[in-house]
């Protein structure tokens, strides 16, 4: 009657009673600094300040006040951070020219930030939407639809103009197909192919999580939506192509983004591709729905046990607002 439980290799507590047991049987879900990604809006204004309203805790700011925050993130321990410029002064046209002019806020803190912080590793997310008028991933046809071959020239001369201001990460997150090829082409035509490296947001899906960041940017597309080039949230088989493609094109980190409804895509993503570096995103709607879940207690419960989740299906690195309270929290257990 009693044997299944009798039975020794039913009897999994014998594995597990003690904490350092426990960490055993969690291989490779540690995290640590290295495992998180910072990302940072910067504003045109070099001293300004701006809190996110649909994000607590997270702001936007000029050159000046983000050196001070990042001086007090790096002191804890902060490794990397992802870089979005917002521009409002700089004016916004049909091909996004203002996201590589000199005067953009990306391209003139990226020399700053090299010199105050020589560790920390600096990535540039690369795309048209913060700097187009009709607010698009790409350059548009004139129907509304996406100009394939004047998109990724000008996405490739956008993360040359970085990865030549400083940037050590290109993060190409518009989706154009082929724009990883079209990068690395250009890198290596400047001779920056063994100092830049290319994050490929490769698994981005047309999410509806993503709504705090769009308010953060005002990047939301005048007509239309991303539906054609961003992927269809129930397409695990477009996402493996999207993977395929990058990783054949030359990218050196794959993405899934958003994280913890796409779990599975992440798993698949590392399962196919070992060797490559995997990155989450964990995007402002999630970070939002956490935020409001409770009490600070439950939150950082609630982000730690999500976090394990990224790393247990195969995550290498979480882009996260929550960076500032993991590396927190990541001292506290020390
Ligand atoms: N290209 C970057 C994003 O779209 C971020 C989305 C988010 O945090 O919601
Ligand atoms: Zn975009
Ligand atoms: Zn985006």
């Amino acid at each position: 009657m009693n044997q299944l439980f009798l039975s020794p290799e039913y009897i999994l507590q014998g594995g597990y009673h003690h904490s350092t047991l426990r960490k055993l049987q969690e291989p490779n879900t540690s995290i640590e600094a290295h495992n998180i990604m910072y990302p940072v809006f910067l504003l045109e204004d070099d001293n300004k300040v701006e809190p996110v309203a649909s994000m607590p805790n997270v702001s936007r700011y000029g050159i000046n006040p983000l050196i001070s925050k990042l001086e007090e993130l790096v002191n804890k321990g902060l490794k990397s951070i992802l870089i979005f410029g917002i521009v409002r002064t700089l004016p916004k046209d049909p091909n996004g020219l203002s996201a590589d002019c000199p005067e953009n806020p990306v391209i003139k803190a990226l020399p700053k930030l090299r010199a105050q912080f020589p560790d920390l590793l600096l990535a540039c997310d690369v795309c048209l939407c913060p700097y187009t008028s009709h607010r698009h991933c790409g350059v548009l046809l004139p129907g509304g639809t996406i100009d394939h071959a004047s998109s990724v020239r000008r996405i490739a001369e956008v993360a040359l103009a970085y990865a030549k201001a400083g940037a050590q990460i290109i993060a190409p997150s518009d989706m154009m197909d082929n724009r990883i090829k079209a990068i690395k082409d250009s890198l290596v035509a400047c001779k920056l192919q063994n100092t830049v490296s290319v994050l490929s947001y490769s698994c981005k899906f047309a999410s509806v999580m993503y709504g705090p960041f769009r308010d953060t940017m005002n990047s939301s597309p005048m007509e239309g939506d991303r539906k054609c080039y961003q992927l269809p949230p129930g397409s695990a088989g477009l996402a493996a192509r999207a993977a395929a493609r990058d990783v054949a094109e030359g990218a050196d980190f794959l993405m899934v983004k958003p994280g913890l409804p796409y779990l599975d895509i992440v798993k698949q993503t590392k399962d196919k591709y070992p060797c490559h570096p995997l990155f989450v995103y964990q995007v402002s709607g999630e970070y939002a729905m956490i935020c409001r879940t409770g009490d600070s207690a439950e939150v950082e419960g609630i982000l730690l046990e999500t976090l394990t989740s990224f790393r247990r299906a195969g995550a290498d690195c979480i882009i996260t607002y929550f960076a500032p309270l993991i590396l927190d929290l990541i001292s506290k257990k020390k």
